[in-house]
C-alpha cells in the first residue's frame, strides 16, 4: 500500500497563500498576473510502464532511460521484480532520476502479492505476465482502485485457458495461477470500459505459444492511441504486431528484443502546465516535446487553440500562448479522455459554454471523472451538467472553496488549474499527483511564482 514517500511538502508553496490550511490541504497558488514559464516534465507513465513489461519479458537485457519515477512506476518496477525480472538503476541521462537497468527472469515465478497501487497500467497489464510465471499471483489494490473494472481482461484470459480466483470477476484482488505458458490464439473480448484490456493482452502476447489475434467485441472503444502506442512499442521490440481492423489487432509469437530506449515527456502531465498559459493568459514553453510521437497528449497542439490559445510547436518545444478571454469548445474526446479534466477545468473559466462528450469510460478512471469535475466545479460556484458520455459546462463566476481529489492526481491538477484564477481554492490531498508526477506542488510552484509577469 502507499506509503509516504511522495508526500507533498509541507512547506510554504507561494509565499504566504500557500501556507497550508489547518488541515492537510493544499491552498493552490494564485498567478498573480499572466504565467511565464519554461519546463521540462518527467517521462511518460504510459510509455515507461510498457517499456517496463516488454523489458521483463525480452530476451536480452534493457536499459530505459529518462523513465518515469512515480508511484505508477513504482509499482510497475516492484511487480515485475517479484515476477523475477532484475531492475537495477544506472546513472541517469534525463533531468528527473536513475535510468533503469532491466534484465529479465530466467525463468518468471508467481507465488508472489502484486500491489497494483491506484495503477491501470499496473493490473492491466501484468496479470498476463503473471499468466507466463509459474505459480499463484495475488494482485490487489489500494481501496480506492479496488473497484476499477477487470471484467473484459479477466474474461480473456479465462478464454485462453488461464486460471483465475477472484470473489467478484469484474474487480481486485483476484490470484492468476500461472502455469508457466498460455496458448493464445483467437479472443475475442470486450473493451468498452478500458482500452488497457487490450494493451494488457498485447503486450505479453509474443510469449504466448500462438501469439494473439485479439478482437473487441462492444460497442465503443475508447482511448485507441493507448493502443497505438502498445502496437508501437511492440514493433520497436522487433515483434510483429498489427491492427486488421479498427478493433482487431494481431501479435505473431515470437522473441522480444532487449532496447535502449529513451522515455518521451508525459504529454498527459504536460496539459494543467499548458492550460495554465491558457487559463492567464500568458505562455507556457515544455521542452521535450517530440515530433513524432504516439502520445494522445500531441493532441493538445490543436485542442487548446480551441479554447483561443496560439500554439507552435517545433524544434523539440511547444509554446502555448493564451488570449485575453477563453472560449467555450464542444469537443469529442473519445480517443484523449485522460485530457478532460484539465479541458473541463479551462471549460469552466471560459466566457461561453462547452460541452465535451465521448468521455462516459473516464466515469472508470481513478474515480467516476465526470461525477468528481461535476461536483467540485459545481462546489466553487459552477454550472457543470453531466451527461450520459460528457459534460455540459456553463461558465459561472467561481469563489473560494475546498477541491476533492478523489485519490485522482487529474482531479488534484484540475483543481490547481482553477486555483491560478480563483483564490483560495484548497485542494485536498495534492500527494495524490505521485501517482505519475511527484514533483508537481513544487513544479506548479515554480511554475507560477518564479516565472509570473
Ligand atoms: O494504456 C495506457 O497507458 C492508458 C490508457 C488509457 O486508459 P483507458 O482506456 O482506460 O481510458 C488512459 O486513460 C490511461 O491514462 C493510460
Ligand atoms: C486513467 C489514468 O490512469 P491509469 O493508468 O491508472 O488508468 C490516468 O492517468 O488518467
Amino acid at each position: 500500500m502507499f506509503e509516504a514517500k511522495y508526500s507533498a511538502p509541507e512547506v510554504d508553496l507561494f509565499g504566504e497563500r500557500a501556507t497550508p490550511a489547518t488541515d492537510d490541504d493544499w491552498i493552490a497558488p494564485v498567478a498573480a498576473g499572466p504565467v511565464v514559464a519554461s519546463l521540462t516534465l518527467p517521462g511518460s507513465k504510459s510509455i515507461t510502464n510498457r517499456e517496463l513489461v516488454l523489458s521483463a519479458l525480452a530476451d536480452a537485457p534493457s536499459r530505459l532511460r529518462a523513465p518515469l519515477h512515480s508511484r505508477d512506476s513504482d509499482n510497475m518496477v516492484a511487480a515485475l521484480r517479484a515476477l523475477g525480472a532484475s531492475i537495477e538503476p544506472a546513472p541517469a541521462t534525463g533531468d528527473y532520476g536513475d535510468d533503469w537497468i532491466v534484465a529479465p527472469a530466467e525463468e518468471l515465478t508467481g507465488s508472489t502479492t502484486i500491489e497494483c497501487g491506484l495503477a491501470g497500467t499496473v493490473m492491466r497489464f501484468v496479470p498476463a505476465v503473471a499468466a507466463l510465471a509459474l505459480g499463484p499471483t495475488v494482485f490487489d489494490a489500494d481501496d480506492a482502485a479496488r473497484g476499477r473494472p477487470m471484467g473484459g481482461l479477466v474474461a480473456g484470459l479465462t478464454a485462453l485457458g488461464v486460471d483465475i480466483d477472484a470473489t467478484s470477476t469484474d474487480s481486485l484482488p483476484f490470484t492468476v495461477h500461472g502455469t508457466g505458458r498460455v496458448t493464445g490464439g483467437r479472443l475475442e473480448i470486450d473493451a468498452s470500459q478500458s482500452s488497457q484490456f487490450v494493451s494488457g493482452l498485447l503486450l505479453s502476447a509474443p510469449r504466448f505459444d500462438e501469439g494473439i489475434h485479439l478482437h473487441h467485441s462492444g460497442t465503443r472503444l475508447p482511448s485507441v492511441p493507448h493502443i497505438e502506442m502498445t502496437l508501437d512499442a511492440l514493433r520497436r521490440r522487433g515483434v510483429d504486431a498489427s491492427s486488421d481492423g479498427a478493433a482487431s489487432w494481431r501479435v505473431a509469437p515470437g522473441p522480444i528484443g532487449g532496447r535502449d530506449v529513451r522515455i518521451e515527456s508525459d504529454l498527459s502531465n504536460a496539459a494543467p502546465f499548458l492550460a495554465a498559459a491558457v487559463a492567464t493568459g500568458g505562455r507556457v514553453t515544455l521542452s521535450g516535446w517530440p515530433e513524432e510521437t504516439t502520445q494522445v497528449g500531441a493532441d493538445l497542439a490543436h485542442l487548446l487553440p480551441l479554447f483561443g490559445a496560439e500554439v507552435v510547436v517545433g524544434d523539440g518545444r511547444i509554446t502555448v500562448t493564451g488570449a485575453p478571454e477563453i472560449s467555450g469548445v464542444d469537443l469529442d474526446l473519445t480517443t484523449g479522455g485522460e485530457l478532460a479534466p484539465a479541458l473541463a477545468a479551462l471549460a469552466a473559466l471560459a466566457t461561453g459554454p462547452s460541452t465535451i462528450r465521448g468521455i462516459g469510460h473516464i466515469r472508470h478512471h481513478e474515480t467516476d471523472r465526470l461525477a468528481a469535475l461535476a461536483t467540485e466545479i459545481n462546489r466553487l460556484g459552477g454550472d457543470v451538467e453531466e451527461l450520459a458520455d460528457g459534460l455540459r459546462i456553463t461558465p459561472r463566476p467561481l469563489t473560494a472553496g475546498r477541491w476533492s481529489s478523489y485519490h485522482d492526481h487529474r482531479m488534484a491538477t484540475a483543481g490547481a488549474i482553477i486555483g491560478l484564477v480563483v483564490e483560495g481554492v484548497r485542494i485536498e490531498n495534492i500527494a495524490t499527483t505521485a501517482k505519475t508526477l511527484p514533483q508537481f506542488p513544487s513544479l506548479w510552484r515554480e511554475m507560477v511564482g518564479a516565472h509570473s509577469t
